[in-house]
């Protein structure tokens, strides 16, 4: 079963809690704390395999948990991290944040990515000790981990596209200019799903070629089948249309070339102005006069059209060249840019929730979305801490704390994340 998008939900596992525990020994009347810190939860990670070409596994089972972290024990003990959740994807599967529409990632420019971040470990009693508070009776929970619905869409990675109506030849082609190994037959929707192929152009060159199923007119509106895979070459570089010009079929070549990029413009706009090459299949079945003014038609319109015949193999080369010399100058195959949740509007629900009190001289801030904020942070990331620097500032929290009277070097507390402040 080819299935090429799906809804599911991912979690990322909770850190586990911080312990409270004093050390016990004979003859030690009262140890000191010991709790040691929990684990931190599992990361759910998308990783590509090159293997899968499909969605499929993901409509059986829509839930994927990560394992907690373990919670810290006595004799300072940490508990341990969990491992990370590895989900594996085909390449080009594009993910989105189901309920914001942001793009997440983009598993043909990342081969791996951490999708939802683990929540940190608690710290443990142990780091609560001070000169003046040597029992201390609390430590930290661990932080929940991240968690949302994402919706996965599979594009394929292709150079070029193939489309035209059913039954036109474009298995045909495929199969004779690369090693695709389509099914051909004389009857419509043969094709039932995209297959790619590799077209090597010369030594070292070639470029990737995918065949969907024919597309019919109201295609855009889901009429048949090709509405459903007119995404997969929503990213490809070039466009070849291919059409029967030998009427076998009793119909006219020329409006089937205006139906098809009728369709490609309804469903993206974009589409149909991608640069396409007209390939006029059949041409063994066609006299000179019905290619003659399909060839007219053609370039009167502005493409270049080239005359094969995809089952006796004529004309196939000198259009695997043209298409090639024509990617040359062509951008490379579209990526899609992952949206970061825009600072702005974290600013503004900080601004309005957070909290700043003194506990045991610490500058201890507290808020919902600063949890949040933190699931993004990666301490041992120059930029990352930037952004976090970024907004504290701009959602008001450093100013709160300067107006409270804060110093270089005093310590502040953002949920378990603790640092010295510098100006
Ligand atoms: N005479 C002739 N027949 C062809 C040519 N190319 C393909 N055919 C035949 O046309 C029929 C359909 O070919 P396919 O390659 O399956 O067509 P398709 O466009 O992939 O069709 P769908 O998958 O249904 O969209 C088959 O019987 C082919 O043998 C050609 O150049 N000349
Ligand atoms: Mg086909």
């Amino acid at each position: 079963m080819f299935v090429d998008k799906v809804q599911i939900r991912i979690k990322a596992g909770k850190g586990g809690d911080g312990a409270i525990s004093f050390h016990r020994e004979k003859y030690v009347a009262a140890g000191g704390p010991d709790g040691g810190d929990g684990g931190r939860g599992g990361n759910v990670v998308f990783m590509v395999d090159t293997n899968l070409s499909t969605l499929v596994d993901f409509k059986f089972k829509r839930r994927y948990i990560a394992q907690d972290g373990e919670p810290g024990r006595n004799k300072r003990c940490n508990g341990k991290s969990a491992p990370d959740l590895v989900i594996k994807v085909p390449k080009g599967t594009v993910i989105r944040d189901a309920d914001t529409g942001r793009i997440m990632a983009d598993m043909s420019a990342q081969e791996a990515i951490v999708l939802a971040k683990g929540g940190n470990g608690g710290w443990g009693n142990t780091h609560f000790a001070t000169p003046t508070r040597q029992v201390p009776r609390f430590a930290k929970p661990g932080l929940p981990g991240e968690e949302y619905t994402i919706d996965m869409e599979l594009k394929l990675l292709a150079d070029v596209g193939l489309v035209g109506f059913p039954n036109v030849g474009k298995s045909t082609l495929i199969s004779v200019v690369s090693a695709a190994k389509p099914k051909i037959a004389n009857y419509h929707f043969t094709t039932l799903t995209p297959v790619l192929g590799v077209v090597s152009v010369e030594e070292g060159k070639s470029f990737v070629m995918a065949d969907i199923p024919g597309l019919i007119q109201g295609a855009s509106e889901g009429i048949g089948l090709g509405h459903e895979f007119l995404r997969h070459v929503e990213r490809c570089r070039l466009i070849l249309h291919v059409v029967d010009v030998s009427g076998i079929e009793g119909r006219d070549p020329i409006e089937d070339f205006k139906a098809i990029n009728e369709e490609l413009k309804n469903f993206n706009e974009e589409l149909a102005s991608r640069p396409q090459i007209v390939a006029a299949n059949k041409c063994d079945m066609a006299t000179p006069e019905q290619i003659a003014s399909f060839r007219t038609f053609i370039e009167g319109q502005g493409y270049e059209m080239f005359e094969i015949s995809a089952a006796t193999r004529s004309g196939a080369q000198p259009l695997v060249y043209a298409i090639s010399k024509l990617l040359d100058t062509l951008p490379p195959i579209k990526q899609y840019e992952v949206e970061h949740v825009p600072l702005s509007e974290i600013e503004k629900k900080i601004k309005n929730e957070f909290q700043i009190h003194m506990e045991d001289g610490i500058y201890v801030v507290e808020g919902d979305w600063l949890m949040q904020v933190l699931g993004l942070v990666d301490v041992n990331d120059y930029e990352s801490l930037q952004y976090f620097q970024r907004v504290l500032r701009k959602s008001g929290i450093i100013d709160k704390l300067e107006e409270m009277g804060i110093q270089e070097g005093d310590t502040v507390s953002i949920l378990n994340f603790e640092f010295d402040y510098i100006r």
